[in-house]
């Protein structure tokens, strides 16, 4: 029972050969290599700890190297092709994962470990100024990933206006006996509520049907910006991206964290809470792409994936699926 730390695994990367194509035929597998100096680091977060402490479904520490394989066998776009050429293997890193190795058990203090260890690794990939992706794990990963830009941006006195955008069904405000899957920005706004700052937090996708009067409450008290999974539908697309880029005009930061259960189960049932309604995927594409499009996204994370809830691999070809969407995004931002 403690923490434990593995670096980046080439047989993670694995996928389709194919020497009679030409050369646009290109796989991430190729091109992903053990983190340096490239502009885009990936972290895994292996752990079940928040969600068992959450009364929630185990799983989602196995997610890290599912996602990562599934991210490995899609191709490289055309875009993406020309404009980076020779140096498409100098983009993308793997810092390799931190495991919460809980055994399954409930462990005072293991959590917490594990957090402040993987907020390390991602302050250090921030003080590089590099995108960190974070994959977890269940939703606890969040606390971890904004600790931990929050710690790279203070050791280099920059600017910490920074605003958090959570794609999810669930406000995980909670107020609990101790950290759990459901209490990360509770525990982000009580951290800077101690410097006298106030949390922007904005949650697209929030259900009332899957949280609580009490969590609504809480979350009217600390001004949390909310989109519900009905306004997602009913709202235009040209009324939600006002709301997203009023909400990021003002920041200098900003941390994206997807909770994968924000989605329709049809596409996302790898989750512990699955979606009664959920968002389509494509909505959430254009939220994503449009918020990385600011240009202040410094660390992004995607929770929650749970394979032993798996349909023939559909919610690792969605979240892998995600995770190309942002390489490409944040690699082709400034064009
Ligand atoms: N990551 C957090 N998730 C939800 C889980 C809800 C549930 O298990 O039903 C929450 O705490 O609200
Ligand atoms: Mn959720
Ligand atoms: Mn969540």
């Amino acid at each position: 029972m403690s923490v434990k730390y593995t670096a980046f695994e080439q047989a993670v990367y694995t996928g389709r050969q194919e020497p009679y194509e030409n050369t646009l035929a290109q796989y991430w597998y190729q091109h992903i290599h053990a983190f340096e100096q490239q502009p885009i680091a990936l972290l895994g977060f292996a752990c079940d700890q928040g969600v068992n402490r959450n009364q929630g479904r185990i799983g989602a520490k196995y997610a890290p190297r599912i996602i990562k394989s599934a991210l490995a066998k899609l191709p490289i776009s055309w875009a993406l092709q020309q404009r980076y050429a020779e140096q498409l293997s100098a983009l993308v890193g793997d810092a390799g994962e931190i495991h919460c190795q809980d055994e399954d058990r409930i462990i005072p203090e293991l959590l917490e470990q594990a957090q402040h260890q993987y907020a390390d690794s991602i302050a250090a990939i921030v003080m590089q100024n590099r995108l960190a992706i974070g994959i977890g794990g269940g939703h606890e990963i969040a606390w971890g990933s904004f600790l931990g830009l929050h710690q790279g941006l203070s050791a280099q006195h920059f600017a910490l206006n920074i605003g958090v955008i959570n794609l999810d069904a669930h406000l995980d405000l909670r107020q609990d006996q101790y950290a759990t899957s459901g209490t990360p920005f509770r525990q982000i706004a009580e951290y800077l509520a101690a410097s006298s700052q106030i949390l922007p937090y904005f949650c697209i996708g929030v259900s009332e049907f899957a949280n609580t009067a009490a969590l609504f409450e809480r979350a009217k008290a600390l001004k949390v910006k909310m989109l519900s999974d009905n306004d997602c539908y009913r709202l235009t697309w040209q009324a939600i991206e006002s709301q997203i880029l009023a909400f990021i005009a003002p920041l200098d930061r900003l941390y994206l964290t997807i909770d994968l259960d924000c989605l329709n189960a049809g596409t996302m049932p790898a989750v512990s809470a699955v979606a009664a309604k959920g968002l389509p995927l494509d909505f959430a594409e254009r939220c994503i792409s449009t918020i990385i499009q600011s240009g202040k996204v410094s660390v992004i994370d995607i929770a929650e994936y749970n394979p032993h809830y798996d349909i023939d691999g559909r919610g690792a070809k969605v979240a892998a699926r995600l995770l190309a969407l942002i390489l490409e995004q944040q690699l082709l931002n400034g064009e």
